[in-house]
């Protein structure tokens, strides 16, 4: 099988482009078998963590017993409380890792208190300590990420929203700021449109697209939320070896949707909204 690519982010980390989610679908669930299958028979070296999944003790537990070295995994983990130091400090030891490769705050809302330039100051201090190698965010608008730039050093990594056609035309404003900024997106919910929200506008047209380019509805959507967000990392699971095959082979073996293919699904996308996590991104 051929290998990923990786994504470079600002500081120069390397990124694999597909990492392998252990939320929503794995969320508070034994994560080990699935994250042990993953890696070793799927190739998925980019694991996707959060405190608040409550499952972190199991991805650790398959990491020690994958025997692989720390650095042939990608790990990224979140903040899911105020206070980043003693979250990320709890995630270390749950994950068995002196160092986590991504970390992220995982959503504006939780740091409202401490503030969002503060929370920042404090994941810069965790990236000099070498607690992590690169530092970001997940679901901030623009209006909170224009808060973080004004105290920052360093410029967040990576801004981890979730991305499918039908929060596109939402989307689309952060998604041209953050690269105006050198942030880059990870995208998470990428299959949404097939299977959270069926039945709509979109369902077609990537239908038609997956006949022309001899690919699955998945593979062109995984496919979309790449190349929508500039290149960028996508996010998606299974505990499923042949999906997680499938979905690798999206990006080694499928070539490119053209632009206009592209723009076929956005402006589909465009006529429905159907947002499935954090409701504040639209306030
Ligand atoms: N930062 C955040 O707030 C946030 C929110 C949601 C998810 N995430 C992260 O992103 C990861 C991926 O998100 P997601 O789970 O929404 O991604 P996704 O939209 O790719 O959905 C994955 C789900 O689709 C199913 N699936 C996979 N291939 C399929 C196929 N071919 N046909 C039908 N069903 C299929 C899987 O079983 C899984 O339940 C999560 O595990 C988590 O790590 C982060
Ligand atoms: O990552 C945000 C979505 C999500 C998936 N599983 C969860 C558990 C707790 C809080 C949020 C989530």
């Amino acid at each position: 099988m051929a290998n990923l690519s990786n994504v470079k982010l600002n500081d120069g980390l390397q990124v694999p482009v597909l990492g392998y989610g252990t939320g929503t679908a794995l969320y508070q669930k034994e994560a080990k078998d699935s994250v042990k299958m993953a890696y070793s028979e799927a190739h998925m070296h980019h694991i996707d963590c959060a405190e608040m999944y409550a499952n972190e003790e199991s991805v650790g537990q398959a990491i020690k017993e994958l025997g692989v070295k720390r650095d042939d995994v990608f790990l990224t983990t979140k903040c899911g409380s105020a206070d980043p130091r003693k979250s990320l400090e709890k995630s270390l030891k749950l994950l068995g890792v002196d160092q986590v490769d991504l970390y992220l705050i995982h959503s504006p809302e939780l740091v409202k208190e401490t503030g969002l330039g503060k929370s920042w100051q404090i994941m810069e201090e965790l990236q000099k300590e070498g607690k992590t190698k690169s530092i970001g965010v997940s679901n901030y608008r623009v209006s909170d990420l224009e808060e973080v730039l004004k105290v920052a050093k360093v410029v967040p990594s990576v801004n981890q929203i979730e991305v499918h056609p039908y929060v596109y035309s939402k989307a689309q404003s952060l998604l041209d700021f953050c690269h105006s900024k050198g942030i880059h997106i990870e995208s998470y919910g990428p299959l949404s449109t097939l299977i959270r929200a069926p039945g709509g506008p979109v369902d077609p047209v990537v239908k038609n697209i997956a006949q022309e380019l001899g690919a699955t509805e998945g593979q062109v959507l995984l496919k979309w939320a790449h190349q929508i967000t500039h290149g960028g990392i996508v996010l998606t699971t299974s505990s499923k070896k042949e999906r997680l095959e499938e979905q690798i082979k999206a990006f080694t073996e499928i070539k490119d949707l053209s632009d206009e293919q592209v723009q076929a699904i956005a402006e589909a996308g465009k006529q429905k909204l159907h947002r499935v996590f954090m409701q504040h991104m639209d306030s």
